[in-house]
């Protein structure tokens, strides 16, 4: 594979990632939406980034296009340095399998398999071996207080415990990006800061990048930095949330 090493509209070479000019239309009947307008966007390693915004604001779209999961109708993504849209579809999905972990709102877990081999998931995906990746899944899951339920089915787990299983999934290959929609939306107050906590230790770093999709005020005060997406535009980038929110 041949990475185009130009740098698109000013791309800071270190950025985990760099979006320009983003725009994505959904298509529903004759109707055409544009849900994303020429966003701009730099994402840095070794800050968590939030992403807040009303309900349809555009918050999902614009995390999947920037972790590779849906392409943008204009513009261009690099993530640690790849153009990812420039990649064949299996180059796009191992880069995915190396570089990127993903919390989804639904926690997508396989429901035939336990906790600790959902957890594993990543792993076995790059070929590693089983009894290594489950031993690997079980500690993540350790670390985030729920070994005990590690034979369990997704559908012998609380709602609260699968979101952790698949917080898991998400780290356990200790991927240089992280993306989560909702983390701590299903969660305590307590075991949710206890999951920010665990974000910040593994998804932080110098060459670590994690950014967050969410609407729990509880955790506001944890971001290095919050983007505000209003009607598909970012209209605040700063440290705090903007005062009329
Ligand atoms: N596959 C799709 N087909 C058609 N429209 C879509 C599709 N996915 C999203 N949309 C529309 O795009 C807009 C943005 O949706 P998106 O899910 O990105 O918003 P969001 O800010 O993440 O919302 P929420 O906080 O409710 O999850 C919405 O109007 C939604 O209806």
């Amino acid at each position: 594979m041949i990475i185009d090493t130009r740098a698109i509209g000013g791309c800071d070479p270190n950025a985990a990632i760099c979006a320009r000019n983003i725009s994505r239309d959904f298509q529903t009947g004759q109707q055409t939406q544009r849900v994303l307008h020429n966003i701009d966007v730099d994402i840095e390693p070794g800050k968590m980034t939030y992403l807040v915004g009303e309900s349809g604001s555009g918050k999902t779209t614009l995390i999947s296009i920037m972790c590779g999961i849906l392409y943008p109708t204009e513009g261009d993504v690099r993530v640690f340095g790849t153009e990812i849209y420039d990649l064949e579809d299996t180059e796009l999905v191992n880069f995915r399998l190396d570089n990127i972990g993903f919390i989804f709102q639904q926690y997508n877990l396989i429901p035939s398999i336990d906790a600790a081999s959902n957890a594993a998931v990543p792993l076995i995906a790059r070929g590693e071996d089983r009894h290594e990746a489950r031993e690997k899944a079980v500690a993540m899951l350790e670390k985030l207080n729920i070994d005990d339920q590690a034979g369990k089915l997704p559908n012998q787990l609380s709602g609260g415990q699968q979101q952790r299983v698949a917080i898991a999934r998400a780290l356990v290959h200790e991927p240089r990006l992280v993306v989560c929609d909702e983390p701590t939306a299903a969660l305590d107050a307590t075991s949710g800061r206890r999951v920010m906590d665990l974000l910040r230790e593994v998804a932080v770093s110098e060459d670590r990048a994690c950014i967050i999709v969410t609407h729990d005020n509880r955790i506001f005060d944890l971001a290095d930095r919050i983007l505000v997406l209003e009607d598909g535009r970012i209209t605040h980038d700063g440290t705090e949330m903007p005062k009329d929110h």
